[in-house]
């Protein structure tokens, strides 16, 4: 199997402690490359409390073709309730500040985030940028205007 080349995405490290910590894929498989949290002590998260949390890191992607997702990660949303406070963060191609994380503990108990925990990830998404045209009518479509259920609940 040959695969297309990766992009190279310029990045600026802006803080020198998390040389140590660049995102990276786990394995050759993974989609998403995981983000560190740039914290100069642990931060306990109170249940409901949201906060924006540093990377130390600005990734310029320059190609309106490809967006960045800051996704949560599996396991400390599902055992922790430790998600996004924007549930999806997006990032856009022309954005070159620092990323940072908003970090929300949904759950029912407090979270302590340890100082370059592995907070989120990180991926690199194809985008469409679309024109829109205005019209008066559609052309017909088998749905037509039905949506939230239209189809039934089985
Ligand atoms: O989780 C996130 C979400 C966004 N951003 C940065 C990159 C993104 O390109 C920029 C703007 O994000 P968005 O367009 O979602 O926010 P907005 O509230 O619409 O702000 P703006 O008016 O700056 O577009 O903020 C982050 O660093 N982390
Ligand atoms: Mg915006």
């Amino acid at each position: 199997m040959t695969l297309p080349p990766s992009p190279r995405l310029q990045f600026k490290l802006l803080d020198e402690r998390m040389r140590d910590y660049l995102p990276r894929y786990a394995t050759a498989g993974s989609a998403g490359m995981d983000l560190h949290a740039l914290l100069d002590e642990p931060l306990r998260l109170e249940p409901g409390q949201c906060e924006l949390v540093r990377t130390g890191l600005a990734i310029h992607i320059g190609d309106p073709a490809l967006a960045g997702m800051i996704l949560p990660r599996s396991g400390l949303g599902h055992k922790h309730g430790i998600v996004l406070g924007n549930l999806v963060g997006l990032i856009d191609s022309d954005y070159q500040g620092e990323l940072m994380i908003s970090v929300w503990n949904r759950g029912a108990t407090a979270f302590r985030l340890a100082p370059f925990e592995r907070l989120a990830q990180y991926v690199l998404v194809p985008v469409v940028q679309a024109e829109l045209q205005l019209v008066e009518q559609f052309d017909d479509s088998i749905r037509g205007s039905g949506g939230f259920g239209s189809t039934g609940s089985h």
